[in-house]
């Protein structure tokens, strides 16, 4: 039933894809993918995707668990190389430059349990030119975090709220977030999310990964629909929820159920 299922999802999503040659791709797109593949051995985490990212929009890169939202966003971070396909970041593929720009948010943890806040802000600062020390203190006060805080004694939504606020204290073109909202419970995430979308500046671009629709159907422009490494939808959420006559979350169901 399921294979049955995901069979007539697939069918009735794919003929309005856009193809690559309708997508637009141009040089007024901050990111540029087309036809990108990525192969583990013989595994496929990621195929034919090809989508445009502008600049100034909230993007959520929605699929369920091991879809290929991850290695989708490494590929972009420059931490994954495609094994086919291209991927432009302002025209010039991904190397030192889109990585000045393009700040990614890891799922894993990436500080030491014996900093403090302000320790994983200075390593963030000695990383990265664009971490700017006072856009983080403004982060980490509106996380309810404190600066003295060990981030071995922070609870795993605390955390969480650590790893965003050092992500956004870069003054980045292009963030990359990977499940930000995991961990963190669910009356702290109306907050986190508008706390993120405040602390990116109009011409900076974020791209979300969740699987957690509910609290992005409100702030994102754009939705990207990831099934089994392929994107089978994408657009405006706006057109989406017009021409399905659904939210994003009923099409989410709908779609992965
Ligand atoms: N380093 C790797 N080696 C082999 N297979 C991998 C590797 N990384 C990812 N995969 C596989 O690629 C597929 C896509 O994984 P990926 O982590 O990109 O998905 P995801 O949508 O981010 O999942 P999740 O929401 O669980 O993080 C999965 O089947 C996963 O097992």
């Amino acid at each position: 039933m399921k294979n049955h299922k995901s069979k007539f999802f697939t069918q009735l999503f794919a003929p309005q894809v856009p193809q690559i040659d309708s997508l637009q791709i141009g040089e007024e797109y901050m990111l540029n993918c087309s036809d990108v593949k990525k192969t583990y051995f013989n595994k496929t985490a990621v195929e034919n995707i090809s989508l445009s990212l502008e600049n100034g929009k909230i993007y959520a890169l929605l699929g369920p668990n091991g879809s290929g939202k991850t290695t989708f966003m490494k590929m972009i971070a420059g931490l994954v190389k495609p094994t086919s396909g291209t991927i432009l970041y302002e025209n010039e593929p991904i190397g030192v430059q889109s990585k000045r720009e393009i700040a990614y948010l890891p799922t894993e943890s990436f500080f030491y349990s014996f900093m403090t806040v302000k320790d994983v802000g200075i390593y963030y600062r000695d990383f990265f030119e664009d971490f700017d020390m006072e856009k983080y203190a403004k982060l980490i006060a509106d996380m309810d975090l404190r600066m003295e805080d060990k981030a071995s004694k922070l609870s795993s939504g605390m955390a969480a709220k650590l790893k965003i606020a050092a992500t956004l204290a870069r003054a980045a073109k292009l963030y990359l977030l990977d499940e930000p909202l995991n961990g963190i419970d669910i009356i702290a995430r109306e907050k986190v999310v508008t706390t993120i979308l405040n602390a990116v500046g109009e011409e900076s671009s974020v791209v979300i990964s969740s699987h957690l629709v509910d609290e992005l159907e409100a702030v994102v422009d754009s939705v990207i629909f990831i099934k089994e490494g392929r994107n089978i939808l994408q657009g405006e959420a706006e057109q989406i929820r017009e021409q399905r006559g659904k939210s994003i979350v009923e099409l989410y169901k709908e779609i992965y159920a």
